[in-house]
């Protein structure tokens, strides 16, 4: 979450807005190369304690897999004295928070405003996080996956025999866990701010609004400006060889390690597909890179029509080199957004919670995608990755050509740099009136 954050801030601190950016210390030196503006961002690096159950130096999301985020949460909550210091010697005008629901009983005190400031969907909150709903440990999944009264759509929702294969839906405990501390900071804040817009969820934000008797206020999809920085030569050059729009990447952000079964199974599915890859996952789990994890002869069979990097890739340019066609995601929802204003098709694997909320966001009620079913057993196999690879990349397919007239509608829109700043600009203003509002 780190990291839209700082893309909220950039985007703040071109309108002249002074930030204060807390964050772990180990964050510190990939964040600083997003600051775009060191003048006005400065960072306020925190030291996590440990907690027992975490492995030695874990700080953030991506350092521990779903199963150990309420260890990581109980983490936060030990940095509340650092922050509280920090905050009583800054007295900002708003903090801006999700995971840590007593930052309002601080601001409160300091006079300050607090805004819980979602960068997940706003579709995944309207459907888990509002005050009608109860999740407790002994919540049952049926009535988990059950929308609230009101819930506004009939399509974006958790199907029931995917529960078991979506983590951290059935560890009770940490559903309750997350439940109770996003919902009190959600209640407890002063408004809500979505990275999302009314164009693809006016109705999740409108429900929002009502259900917490609450201002929401809307960002936009705060997109970082298309950085100075051009393609690296070993990407630009490997991808040139192909044809425009010809090839597949995949990516699953920062959070998602995979089975090396599954892992194995989605490799020989890009291989299938017949169409050239680039696919930047880390190694799965029990491999410490991703040639051993690799399937046997793959690397011979594929040569350089395949490209499979163990590490961190510059995604936003990626997407943007002409030969990529199709990007395959998981629907975090900073990838969903990246997605939405590239050129390419859009398959989807969901993982987690929000990422299969927002799949459906994009298959069934924007229809700019496709999404790859599971097996009964919970895998994504090859042939049916294969297979929606194909459905997408065939120039004859109806519903390949379908979605992606859909998807250019709204990349037209989305991809508009007035459009986004408009947006940035209206929740500025939204901002400052209700600073300047006695009593709001
Ligand atoms: O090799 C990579 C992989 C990712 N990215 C970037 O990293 C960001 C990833 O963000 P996102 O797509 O949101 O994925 P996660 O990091 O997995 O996101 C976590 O946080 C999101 C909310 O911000 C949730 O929607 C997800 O479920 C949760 O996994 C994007 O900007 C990508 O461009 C890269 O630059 N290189």
């Amino acid at each position: 979450h780190l990291i839209p954050y700082l893309h909220l801030s950039n985007k703040l601190a071109e309108r002249g807005v002074k930030v204060s950016f807390l964050l772990p210390k180990g964050a510190l030196t990939k964040l600083q190369q997003l600051n775009h503006h060191p003048k006005l961002i400065h960072f306020f690096p925190l030291v996590i304690p440990h907690v027992d159950g975490l492995p030695p130096g874990a700080e953030t999301a991506s350092d521990v897999p779903f199963s150990l985020h309420q260890l990581l949460a109980s983490a936060l909550d030990k940095t509340r004295d650092q922050v509280e210091t920090i905050l009583t010697s800054l007295k900002p005008d708003i903090v801006f928070f999700d995971f840590g629901r007593w930052i309002p009983e601080i601001t409160r005190q300091l006079g300050t405003k607090s805004f819980y400031y979602s960068v997940i969907n706003a579709c995944t909150l309207s459907f888990f996080r509002v005050p009608v709903r109860r999740i407790t440990v002994e919540t049952t999944m049926e009535e988990l996956i059950q929308p609230p009264p009101g819930y506004p759509s009939t399509t974006v929702k958790i199907k029931h025999n995917e529960t078991p294969h979506i983590a951290g839906l059935n560890d009770p405990r940490l559903g309750a866990f997350l439940h109770e501390r996003l919902t009190t900071g959600l209640r407890e804040c002063d408004a809500i701010a979505l990275r999302s817009c009314q164009e693809i969820e006016g109705a999740y934000s409108d429900y929002l609004a009502q259900q917490y008797s609450k201002l929401v206020l809307l960002t936009g999809p705060v997109l970082p400006e298309t950085p100075a920085t051009q393609l690296e030569e070993k990407w630009d050059e490997w991808l040139n060889k192909f044809e425009s729009g010809s090839v597949v990447y995949c990516a699953f952000g920062s959070q998602i390690t995979l089975q090396k079964e599954q892992f194995q199974e989605l490799m020989v599915g890009f291989e299938l597909s017949g169409c050239p890859f680039l696919v930047a996952l880390t190694p799965p789990h029990g491999c410490s890179t991703i040639e051993e994890a690799l399937p046997e002869g793959f690397k011979e069979r594929i040569g350089e029509r395949g490209w499979v990097n163990g590490g961190w890739v510059p995604q936003t340019l990626i997407l943007k080199h002409p030969s990529i066609g199709c990007f395959v995601s998981h629907c975090g929802f900073g990838s969903m957004w990246e997605s939405l204003v590239s050129d390419c098709q859009i398959v989807l694997i969901p993982f987690l919670p929000d990422q299969v909320m927002g799949t459906r966001l994009m298959v069934e009620e924007l229809k700019v995608a496709i999404e790859v079913e599971r097996g009964e057993d919970g895998m994504i196999g090859k042939k049916a990755l294969s297979k929606a690879i194909q459905l997408v990349m065939d120039n004859e397919s109806e519903l390949g050509n379908s979605v992606k007239n859909n998807h250019i509608k709204l990349k037209n829109i989305f991809s508009s740099k007035d459009w986004q700043d408009k947006k940035i600009d209206s929740f500025v203003q939204d901002v400052q009136f209700i600073l300047e509002s006695p009593g709001a």
